[in-house]
């Protein structure tokens, strides 16, 4: 069923007639229209555009006051719609709509104080799971208490229509909701913008400190902001059920059109989520009446939104100030082959011991553990929040059905069809994902997640018609795997299906695509500036995530003889997650897991021989997942690996060693001599210039030191060479030849690599993953090889000489996070060095050092240059270590160049002095100068 389209139709239907029925147009086409028809379904759109309005400012008020996005908006509307409905009629039209709202306000005031205040330090990703968790709970209390049928609810507003022009007569109720919802935002803008409070909700995103100055506490802003987004959300309820009818999955969707209304305004702006909502109304009622096939297209209105606001404002690497969020614990991808056979051998065997519903329970644990391992590929390792996985299920179901029932191909070569036909779209689905991250790409992939499930999956034309799609007998290579027949067998079957996948999984994890993978999530910039594709890394997450979701799909599809793909809501979507959240995000058998846990599987049908809960099971595990996001927000897995854990110490063990040998002397590397020179080069971020035509050169085997004050433009000098930011004007060449046009990856590769000021290591892989992240080689082959057997991990020749130098040996089986700060800079600086860069350029690398470590890092950086040929960009505020490292250094000021020499003369250059000191002698501050502008 279409969400948007049901709504609209609804709508249109309260409404009066269309001039032209839609119907008697030949399909797709626009016949007759003239502007008035198009005016008329313009302001007719502008009803839900209201509606959605109010949502949306509901959930900017809430991101503004607490940094959270709230998927919970519809289901807090939910919540005002029913108790509108209970109480309408039986007390005052005004007393019911007051009650709807307060209650919606005590629902978002208790969902802040019970669940989000208690998770202020988990991750976005946590807090996104938390609020879809409470979008299962609300859904599931709203079925067990008035069931799953649509109800009709009378509305408060004026009726009567609207005369606009002599051709145009529309309802008013419409164009009412979407003045209330103009007169709110003008009503919150002013008082966001001039309201003490409006302000300290301000300085909560800005700075806690300053909020304290105002009187305030981040708690007691989050809680009015809380109270305040989910009562106006309540209000978006009541003022929306008269329209659409009251049905719990239409209302706690309407989150799409609204999420991507707000994501218009950026979760800032209410006037322009106003607008946002109103466009993203008037052109699904547009596209509900002119565009008739597929039927439901009006969905795909919000989702085409939200690719046009990532396409022009999102950054296809994050900006310096991106934080990555910190993603659950992930595990090692090692197998132990005896248990995954202990495993199937007892699975495969309780199928002959029990009945046919065991049989059931394991084919939909099994089906369900290939879309939750799909999860821990997409969102478990590359840390790209996906709600379209089992949309991508029925995808892969429907291609493989409907190859079987419409062209005669065989199972299970229908299936293997369906997974590589998905793999394509789950890389489409990558699309977004390039430019987004975090919580805008769950926004959007759920808004593709509902265009799949409403355009393709509903439209039974293409599904077989309301039959569903027949499917013949299974066989495979002569053996009869029907499940009607043999429901062990088929149960066996996709047994052993899953542990093949899971065996793919673990392989990727530890193969060099889950190194790339593990980067990327980890932090983006740096695994961009490793030579790591960004963009392809996620893009093989997202096709390899699909493939295994559709082959879950085609498996639950030829289970039965008919399939009916409308089983594919997209709240199930939500659920998916829920389930994969509880498991273990990035284990492998948190992805197995998921599966266990889905209703019918195999836990609900254990607890099911005790007491029947099939129709609470969802609720259960919302409630489940909310208490345990509180508590252990990496999932059970991790929760039971931590306990093995503790046991085995008592255990006599190997101890773990690093595959680099231990290395008595240094082995010599040199790198390729090229020489980086920047030619006038300016940077501009809006009206500020950051460089205004700066030259400079590093020669092979140079030091070249680099100085200014803070804001002097020394780490936009490494990002304008490195390609992290483009230059306004100037030339930058290496080896001789401009890389102006090349990308970060292309420097890297060929050899021009930068370190970090804040480190930006890879904190999910020891030391050693990390050093082999940098080394290995960039080759794409790789991420079909490591499906099947990941290459043996082996270090380089520059990989093992940067351990050495470093001294790196006993810290390579080592998380960063266990490490001494001294020795996290090491590896971070070694982590370059083991690309065997032909020029390094070190931001601030001694930053936080003592001045023991200082002088060995000195003593490094000109072993690297002497040594290895390296020619080295050393940025450090620490000026007495620049004299004592480089060869040449220049100095910068407000982006200018100053002066270039050898360090003594640079040291007493009047201008310099007065560049960082306002005239007091450098020399005198031969020691750490850290300039205070
Ligand atoms: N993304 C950005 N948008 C706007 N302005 C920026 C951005 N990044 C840097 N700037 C500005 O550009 C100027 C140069 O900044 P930059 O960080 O390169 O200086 P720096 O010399 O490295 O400073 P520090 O020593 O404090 O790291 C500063 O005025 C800074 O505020």
């Amino acid at each position: 069923m279409s969400i948007e389209s049901d709504l609209l139709d609804k709508h249109q239907a309260s409404m009066g007639p269309p001039a032209s029925s839609a119907e008697h147009r030949p399909a797709g086409v626009i016949k007759g229209a003239t502007l008035n028809d198009f005016l008329k379904f313009a302001l007719l759109g502008l009803g839900s555009g209201g509606a959605y309005a109010l949502l949306a400012s509901g959930a900017v008020v809430i991101y503004r006051g607490s940094g959270v996005v709230n998927f919970a908006q519809g289901s807090f509307a939910l919540v005002g719609a029913y108790t509108y409905y209970e109480l309408h009629g039986r007390t005052a039209t005004w007393v019911a709509v007051a009650a709807a709202v307060v209650l919606a306000a005590v629902f978002g005031l208790a969902t802040q104080e019970l669940i989000m205040w208690r998770m202020r330090a988990s991750s976005p990703l946590a807090r996104i799971v938390a609020t879809l968790a409470i979008v299962v709970v609300i859904s599931q209390i709203a079925v067990l208490r008035f069931g799953d049928t649509l109800r009709f609810v009378d509305g408060f507003l004026p009726n009567g229509s609207v005369q606009v022009n002599s051709a145009v007569i529309i309802p008013a109720g419409g164009l009412w909701l979407f003045g209330i919802a103009a007169v709110l935002t003008v009503g919150l803008w002013a008082f966001y913008r001039y309201s003490k409070f409006g302000l300290a909700t301000s300085a909560v995103a800005e700075n806690q400190e300053a909020l304290a100055c105002l009187g305030r506490s981040p708690r007691s802003v989050a809680r009015i902001n809380w109270t305040i987004g989910a009562g106006l959300a309540g209000l978006a309820g009541v003022l929306l059920v008269p329209i659409t009818g009251l049905d719990q999955a239409v209302v706690a969707l309407v989150i799409i059109p609204a999420l991507s209304a707000a994501l218009v305004g950026g979760f800032v702006s209410f006037p322009l989520t106003l607008l946002g909502a109103a466009v993203i109304g008037i052109l699904e009622s547009e596209t509900t009446h002119w565009i008739t096939s597929p039927p439901g297209l009006n969905v795909a209105v919000p989702f085409a939104v939200i690719l046009f606001i990532l396409l022009v404002r999102g950054k296809a690497l994050p900006l310096r100030s991106f934080r990555a969020d910190r993603l659950p614990s992930v595990g090692s991808g090692r197998i132990s082959p005896t248990w995954v056979m202990v495993g199937l051998v007892v699975t495969v065997g309780s199928l002959y011991l029990f009945d046919n519903t065991w049989s059931q329970a394991v084919t939909a644990s099994a089906t369900a553990a290939l879309i939750g391992l799909s999860l821990v590929v997409v969102t478990g390792y590359a840390g790209q929040i996906s709600l379209a996985q089992y949309a991508f299920a029925g995808i892969g179901g429907f291609i493989a059905s409907r190859l079987t029932a419409a062209a005669g191909v065989p199972f299970p070569w229908s299936i293997v069809l369906g997974v590589l036909a998905t793999v394509p779209v789950g890389m489409i689905f990558a699309l977004p994902a390039v430019r987004a991250r975090g919580v805008n790409l769950a926004v959007a992939t759920l808004g593709g997640a509902v265009v799949i499930e409403s355009v393709v999956l509903s439209n039974t034309d293409w599904t077989g018609g309301v039959q569903g799609t027949q499917l013949p007998s299974r066989v495979l290579f002569g053996l009869d795997v029907d499940y009607i027949d043999d429901p062990p067998r088929y149960a066996a079957l996709c047994a052993v299906v899953v542990c093949l996948a899971a065996l793919v999984v673990a392989n990727v994890r530890r193969g060099q695509s889950g190194r790339r993978l593990l980067a990327v999530r980890d932090n983006e910039r740096a695994a961009a500036s490793l030579g790591i594709s960004v963009v392809g890394a996620k893009t093989y997450a997202f096709g390899i995530g699909a493939g295994l979701a559709a082959l879950g799909g085609g498996l639950a599809a030829f289970q039965f003889s008919s399939v009916d793909f409308t089983t594919y809501a997209p709240l199930t979507d939500v659920n998916f997650l829920m389930y994969a959240v509880i498991g273990g995000l990035a284990y492998n058998l948190g992805g197995i897991t998921a599966g266990f846990l889905v209703l019918g599987g195999l836990v609900q049908v254990i607890i099911g021989y005790f007491v029947d809960i099939t129709h609470t099971w969802d609720l259960i595990l919302g409630i489940l997942l909310l208490i345990q996001l509180t508590f252990t927000p990496d999932g059970i897995v991790r929760h039971q690996i931590d306990v093995i854990t503790k046991v085995r110490r008592f255990l006599p063990r190997r101890r773990r060693t690093g595959l680099a040998p231990p290395l008595a002397t240094i082995p010599s590397y040199r790198t390729k001599p090229k020489m980086l020179e920047l030619r006038d080069v300016t940077v501009r971020y809006g009206g500020t210039t950051a460089l205004d035509s700066v030259s400079l050169t590093v020669r092979p085997g140079e030091v070249v030191g680099l100085i200014g004050p803070n804001g002097a433009g020394k780490t936009t000098l490494i990002d304008a060479a490195t390609g992290f930011v483009r230059p306004a004007g100037g030339r930058i060449l290496f080896d001789g030849k401009p890389v102006d046009g090349l990308s970060v990856q292309q420097r890297a590769k060929l050899g021009l690599i930068r370190s970090w000021q804040s480190l930006e290591l890879f904190e999910d892989m020891n030391v050693e993953e990390n050093l082999l992240t940098a080394s290995e080689s960039r080759s794409m082959s790789v991420y079909l090889s490591d499906l099947v057997r990941p290459r043996r991990r082996a270090h380089t020749k520059a990989g093992l000489a940067a351990i050495a130098q470093f001294s790196l040996d006993d810290s390579l089986t080592r998380q960063p996070t266990d490490l001494p700060y001294a020795v996290r800079r090491l590896v971070g600086i070694a982590r370059s060095v083991a690309m065997a860069p032909s020029v390094l350029l070190l931001d601030e690398p001694a930053a936080g050092l003592d001045d023991k470590s200082t002088g060995e890092l000195v003593t490094l950086i000109r072993q690297l240059a002497a040594d290895w040929g390296m020619g080295i960009l050393l940025v450090e505020h620490d000026v007495s270590m620049v004299m004592r490292a480089c060869d040449t250094v220049v100095a910068i000021d407000f982006g200018r160049h100053i002066v270039t020499g050898p360090p003594e003369d640079v040291r007493s250059d009047p201008r310099v002095i007065e560049a960082y000191l306002g005239g007091h002698d450098l020399v005198e501050d031969v020691g750490t100068v850290r300039a205070e502008r």
